[in-house]
């Protein structure tokens, strides 16, 4: 491929013309012909490999003016990641005729896998990509991050669409976003589910980490698009008035979703044993759905799933009826509210990936209805991430939990002791909550005293395969599976 073609198509002004081969954003992946963009990272500058790219065969390098680039075409941008995205874009094609992208601070994997779930039961051919992988109608492959890099993200979706997938919905992370790891595509809706404090040891302050999730809407949404709301949230008005500005249609989903605008109504929630009773108004009609799934965050997932596949629907479907008939058929997501065991004593042990405290207040309150004993949390908070979350998260489990359990969490450069203790040092008082050094321990103890009419929860690793220590080289994965030790220690 030509790359002054690609770089018409992506908009920007090059000198010089070559043959493309391929797109990297690491050095050490060139082969002739590649097009190499060099980003300045967190932890190394890109420019500084820029020589080894070119060496390599790179035929032209993305890069702010002032890099320097000697014996490649240099695409000289401000905002090199934007401009290489765009450029790669032009490059990975075929792409899935419908994708959709959701973000926000909980609730994207589960959406983008519920609104899988949803187009396949409709009969559509279709994939998600997230923090659980690259699903498709016949595997799940991991990709190590929730976002993978530009280069993967556009190849996943050129690899997806030749195997026949029509249909596709991504997580978009704020992460990802702001570092523009998967763009370029024409998404046809975004979705906004939740937003509360995570991630800050990234972000400056939450109106920053607000701001880099709504460029989904400001840019990557394609124009004429849809914005599918989740209405009941403090942040959900704000993220109208992005969508507004945009001149999106604004699909809005919840408890407060207006009858008069296009959207789903949650008209009432009623918990049932294995799930809850939902009645839903769309499109002037009510409908009732049984939802085998428990909590109010998971109904609220399956709603922005449903929203997402009815406001991309065209003139062949699926239609309500069939979103909702495939609602109530929904199979539960790996690690969220997953149901692992059953102790001795009878009481259910879950598995669920809190690690946010908003998270970890909506796993608990999904639980405590099917109660009718204690609820013992078993919880912890990763190192080298947002140190802000960890005394609030102390705090919410003392308060919602009968025993609380404090324990370790992919600790990885930190030592465990300390983040423990700054867990701790959020509920003081609370004579509730006790630390065990050591996860297994820790799950064998709530296990152990968990009786008839008791709930365990074990929160924050969720579908997790892995207890990450050390940081950089000194870096070490510990086989760890929270579902697998919760098994064994309730046998
Ligand atoms: C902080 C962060 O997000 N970092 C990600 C980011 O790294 P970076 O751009 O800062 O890269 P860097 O390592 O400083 O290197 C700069 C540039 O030099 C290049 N390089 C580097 C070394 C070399 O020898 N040659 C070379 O060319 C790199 O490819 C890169 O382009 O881009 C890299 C490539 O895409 C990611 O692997 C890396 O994820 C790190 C490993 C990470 O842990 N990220 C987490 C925090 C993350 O992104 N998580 C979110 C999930 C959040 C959520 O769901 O809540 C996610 O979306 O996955
Ligand atoms: N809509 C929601 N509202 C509040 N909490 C939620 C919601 N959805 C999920 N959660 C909580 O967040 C956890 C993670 O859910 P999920 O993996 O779907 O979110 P995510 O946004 O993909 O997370 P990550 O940022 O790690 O990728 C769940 O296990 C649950 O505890
Ligand atoms: N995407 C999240 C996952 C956190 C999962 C939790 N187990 C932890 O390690 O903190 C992050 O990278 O912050
Ligand atoms: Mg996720």
């Amino acid at each position: 491929m030509k790359l002054s073609n690609l770089a018409q198509k992506a908009g920007l002004s090059i000198n010089g013309d070559a043959d493309v081969t391929g797109f990297a954003i690491d050095n050490r992946k060139v082969a002739p012909g590649t097009v190499f963009g060099a980003f300045e990272g967190a932890t190394v500058n890109g420019e500084d490999f820029i020589p080894a790219a070119v060496q390599a065969g790179a035929v032209a390098v993305v890069a702010r003016p002032e890099a320097s680039v000697e014996g490649a075409i240099h695409i000289a941008e401000a905002n090199p990641r934007r401009a290489f995205a765009r450029l790669a874009a032009g490059f990975f094609k075929p792409v899935p005729a419908t994708i959709v992208a959701v973000t926000g601070t909980n609730g994207k994997t589960s959406t983008v896998e519920m609104t899988r779930q949803i187009w396949r039961m409709c009969g559509r051919s279709a994939a998600s990509i997230g923090t659980l992988g690259v699903t498709t109608p016949d595997e799940s492959v991991s990709t190590g991050l929730t976002t993978p890099d530009i280069v993967t993200f556009l190849s996943n979706m050129t690899g997806l669409a030749r195997e026949g997938v029509s249909h596709v919905a991504y997580e978009a992370s704020s992460h990802g976003l702001s570092q523009f790891r998967n763009e370029g595509l024409p998404v046809a809706a975004g979705a906004f589910t939740n937003l509360s404090r995570d991630h800050l040891d990234y972000h400056a302050d939450m109106d920053e980490y607000f701001a880099a999730k709504m460029r989904l809407f400001d840019e990557v949404v394609s124009e004429g698009g849809t914005a599918v709301i989740w209405t009941d949230d403090p942040r959900s008005d704000a993220v109208r008035n992005h969508a507004a500005a945009r001149g999106l249609r604004v699909f809005a989903v919840g408890e407060q979703a207006d009858a008069a605008e296009a959207g789903i109504r949650l008209l009432n929630r009623t918990p049932t044993e294995l799930g809850q009773d939902l009645l839903l108004g769309h499109d002037g009609a009510e409908y009732k759905v049984q939802l085998p799934l428990i909590g109010a965050y998971q109904a609220a997932n399956a709603l922005v799933a449903a929203g997402l596949v009815l406001a991309t629907a065209d003139k062949d479907g699926p239609d309500a009826k069939a979103v909702f008939d495939a609602m109530a058929r929904l199979q539960p997501v790996r690690g969220r509210l997953e149901r692992a065991a059953i102790n001795r004593a009878g009481a259910p042990v879950y598995v669920d990936y809190a690690h946010t405290p908003d998270a970890l207040e909506a796993a608990i309150f999904a639980l405590r209805p099917h109660v009718s004993g204690r609820l013992i949390t078993v919880f912890g908070a990763g190192g080298d991430r947002d140190t802000g979350k960890r005394a609030p998260m102390g705090d919410i489990a003392a308060a919602h939990s009968d025993v609380a359990i404090v324990t370790d969490d992919n600790p990885r450069g930190e030592d465990p002791a300390s983040i423990r203790a700054a867990i701790l040092a959020g509920a003081e008082g609370a004579d509730n909550i006790t630390e065990v050094d050591g996860r297994r321990a820790a799950i064998a103890a709530a296990i152990k005293q968990a009786g008839k009419g008791d709930i365990v929860l074990i929160a924050g690793k969720g579908h997790e395969q892995g207890q990450i220590y050390g940081r950089a080289e000194a870096m070490r994965v510990h086989p760890f599976d929270d579902v697998t030790v919760a098994r064994e220690c309730a046998a």
